[in-house]
């Protein structure tokens, strides 16, 4: 495999404010690669500088081959790129707005376009002024797949998308991967880059924590459910059940709230010997898996010192 993105010792200040420091990564031709960070932690500012948005204070970044600063033209041409805010005229119609792009590429092939347009339920006849920011957001992931890019560059792409259009999103993505493109993606959401990518670096104060393929980031997954059986469990056999970290159970006495590092096998498993009466689950914030899970016990220092390539 051959590299077609390389970031080495990236760094941009923002005056005397930190944007990124010392960020260096490569992303291989044909993977979805995740870009995951909590808000502020350097997501945009990385992208806005492989995108020659921004100039960096020192460092470099090459795509396939090309200086993005000193080549962007080139670089871009290469490019399919959503930015995290999309600014466009706000009396155009999306169509006009796609047939814009469209042109600036040298024309689109129209059937995937309205494939495109269809699989993401887009309505392009209004204005964008008019559109949600759910809308907003199917307009920038179709202008950014429709030249069928070699690479896709996409800050945070599901973001304000619902469920079944993220399914969708999902769907497009593994078929550039297939189709052997690149797809460098950025989000703040686990489960968002778990369903896609193969490899994920973690940016965080804006420094890469950790490099690392999916499997190998198990350790930050967490989940906090809450079960509800219909009569008292005994709380103490899920507290020794793998991946548990923590059960409390509710003054009601058939409610056990349990945070599961991991999967959540063991636990569903064990819920179903007796009677369920609901069970929910959520993942908590990437904030709240670093302060929770890993400032207490100085873990996320020693993972800061441990970049795996
Ligand atoms: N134009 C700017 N001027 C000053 N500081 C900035 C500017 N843009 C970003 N920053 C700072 O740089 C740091 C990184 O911001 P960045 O937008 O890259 O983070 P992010 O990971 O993309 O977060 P989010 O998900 O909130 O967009 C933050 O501390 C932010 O306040």
């Amino acid at each position: 495999m051959t590299a077609i993105i390389e970031v080495e010792s990236l760094t941009k200040r923002y005056g005397s404010k930190r944007g990124i420091s010392d960020v260096s990564f490569q992303v291989q031709e044909g993977e979805v690669f995740g870009f995951l960070g909590p808000n502020g932690a350097g997501k945009t500012t990385t992208i806005r500088l492989l995108m020659a948005l921004l100039r960096a204070n020192s460092g470099q970044a090459r795509i396939a081959g090309l200086d993005v600063w000193r080549q962007s033209v080139e670089v871009k041409r290469l490019i399919g790129y959503l930015p995290g805010e999309l600014a466009l005229d706000p009396n155009l119609t999306g169509r006009q707005i796609l047939e814009y792009f469209g042109h600036l590429r040298g024309g689109v092939d129209q059937v995937y376009l309205k494939q495109l347009i269809a699989r993401l339920d887009f309505d392009p006849s209004r204005k964008f002024r008019q559109y949600s920011s759910g809308n907003k957001r199917k307009l920038g992931i179709i202008q950014a797949f429709m030249h069928r890019p070699r690479l896709l560059i996409l800050d945070e792409p599901t973001s304000g998308l619902d469920p079944l259009n993220q399914q969708e999103f999902d769907r497009m993505v593994l078929e550039v991967r297939d189709d052997g493109r690149t797809v460098f993606l950025s989000s703040h959401i686990l489960t968002e880059v778990e369903q896609t990518c193969n490899r994920v670096a973690i940016i965080r104060g804006g420094q890469l924590a950790r490099v690392g393929l999916i499997e190998e980031l198990k350790d930050i997954k967490h989940q906090e459910m809450t079960i509800v059986f219909a009569s008292a469990v005994p709380v103490e056999v899920f507290k020794g059940l793998e991946g548990v970290e923590q059960v409390e159970a509710l003054a009601d006495g058939r409610t056990l709230r349990i945070a599961v590092q991991g999967q959540a096998d063991a636990v569903i498993k064990e819920a179903a010997r007796y009677s369920v009466v609901s069970l929910s689950s959520h993942e908590p914030s990437l904030e709240d898996i670093f302060m929770r899970y890993y400032e207490s016990d100085g873990v996320a220092a020693r993972e800061a010192s441990h970049v795996v390539h």
